[in-house]
């Protein structure tokens, strides 16, 4: 479901009614509206092809609008070039420039816009001293490490003095570890600017660990919008429950339900259950060792048990748990959750009034 952020606090960016068609099919981005406040970090999140980057694009004017309207404090930049929103792009690659060195890499716009030399370099210098890289400032960036590469691109876009920075999976280049500590330089950056970033991933992980406010996306709609938390405790619908993990989707007499894999009990299959809407029969198909915890993959009872065969629901239960009553694949057992542990899953996406 869409849902629109508390107004309270002034809107960096609001969406109204946004459209992008590349062809004559299912619009790219599908009329999406959608507020973002003024110093917030918001991850435009989902699956390959959902139309998150079409959305950044569109927002940083590298991509033409199809219809509808993109203001940044009120004003309306729809079709302003996008040198003159007040947004600046980090891209995932950093797309520096080989061959300068990270002070003109960061310099480059104020050249271009005719500064003259000492001027510009003064402003690099300092941007490049407040993300702790004056100390190599001379050097190119192959003689840089990936970290060290984006924070130079961080400089770069904050020379432009953006109201408004927009990341493009601006991670992925790095590996996991790298990844990990550049997330949380990312994240106090933010902070410490006061800036909005509007960062798109596809990794929940990511997105959980950075986002005030995180924008779940799938075939060009909005499917919900909200804090990591509100997100990952309360999914409104089924895409955004399976797509964030952790969650097992069941139908019942209600319709379908929502549960955490951690808010969900395994029992043995010969105790006694209240009879209830809040427990089932299943069967473990599979046990993975997981450390702290262990995951328990079941099927309903009666499902034929290939190689193949993927688990339809998981448990986690935590190792001291699984030490005290060990559970074998193929073992019948039963399943329980408090009512309070259940949610609603809906299924039809409606737009949210700007
Ligand atoms: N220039 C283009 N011309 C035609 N179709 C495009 C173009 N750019 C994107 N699309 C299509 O628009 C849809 C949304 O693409 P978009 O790149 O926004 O998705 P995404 O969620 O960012 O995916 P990814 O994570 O793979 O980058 C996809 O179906 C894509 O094929």
């Amino acid at each position: 479901m869409q849902a629109s952020i508390p107004t309270s606090s002034p809107s960096a960016i609001e969406i109204v009614a946004l459209t992008k068609r590349y062809g004559s099919g299912k619009p790219a981005v599908d009329s999406i509206n959608l507020r973002i406040a003024s110093g917030s970090y918001c991850c435009l999140l989902g699956p390959s092809g959902c139309g998150k980057s079409t959305t950044l694009r569109m927002v940083a004017g590298h991509e033409s609008v199809s219809s509808g309207d993109i203001l940044l404090e009120n004003r309306n930049i729809t079709d302003l070039p996008a040198a003159e929103r007040g947004t600046a792009m980090m891209f995932q690659s950093f797309a520096l420039f080989p061959h300068l060195s990270a002070l003109d890499n960061v310099a480059f716009s104020l050249k271009m816009k005719g500064m003259d030399k000492a001027e510009r370099h003064a402003k690099a210098k300092d941007l490049l001293e407040r993300v702790a890289m004056g100390h190599l400032a001379d050097r190119t960036p192959g003689e840089l490490s990936g970290g060290q590469q984006q924070r130079v691109a961080l400089a770069r876009a904050l020379i432009t003095q953006p109201k408004v920075l927009l990341l493009d999976e601006p991670l992925s280049a790095l590996d996991p570890f790298l990844r990990i500590q550049m997330r949380a330089e990312l994240r106090r950056w933010q902070k410490e600017l006061g800036l909005t970033f509007i960062h798109v991933t596809h990794s929940q992980e990511e997105a959980m660990a950075l986002a005030d406010t995180m924008v779940v996306m799938n075939h060009g709609l909005i499917e919900q919008v909200g804090s990591p938390h509100e997100i990952y405790n309360r999914p409104a619908s089924e895409f955004v429950a399976r797509f964030m993990g952790g969650h097992n989707v069941l139908d019942t007499a209600a319709g379908k339900i929502g549960v955490r894999t951690d808010h969900m009990q395994i029992i043995p299959a010969e105790a006694a259950l209240p009879d209830g809407p809040h427990n089932m029969r299943a069967v473990v198909s599979d046990v993975e060792y997981q450390g702290t915890y262990v995951l328990l993959g079941l099927q309903k009872p009666g499902v034929a048990q290939t190689a193949s065969s993927t688990a339809e629901f998981s448990v986690m239960v935590s190792e001291a748990q699984f030490a005290a009553r060990p559970y074998q694949v193929s073992e019948a057992v039963q399943l329980a959750w408090a009512a309070e542990a259940a949610h609603p899953l809906g299924l039809v996406s409606v737009p949210v009034a700007a």
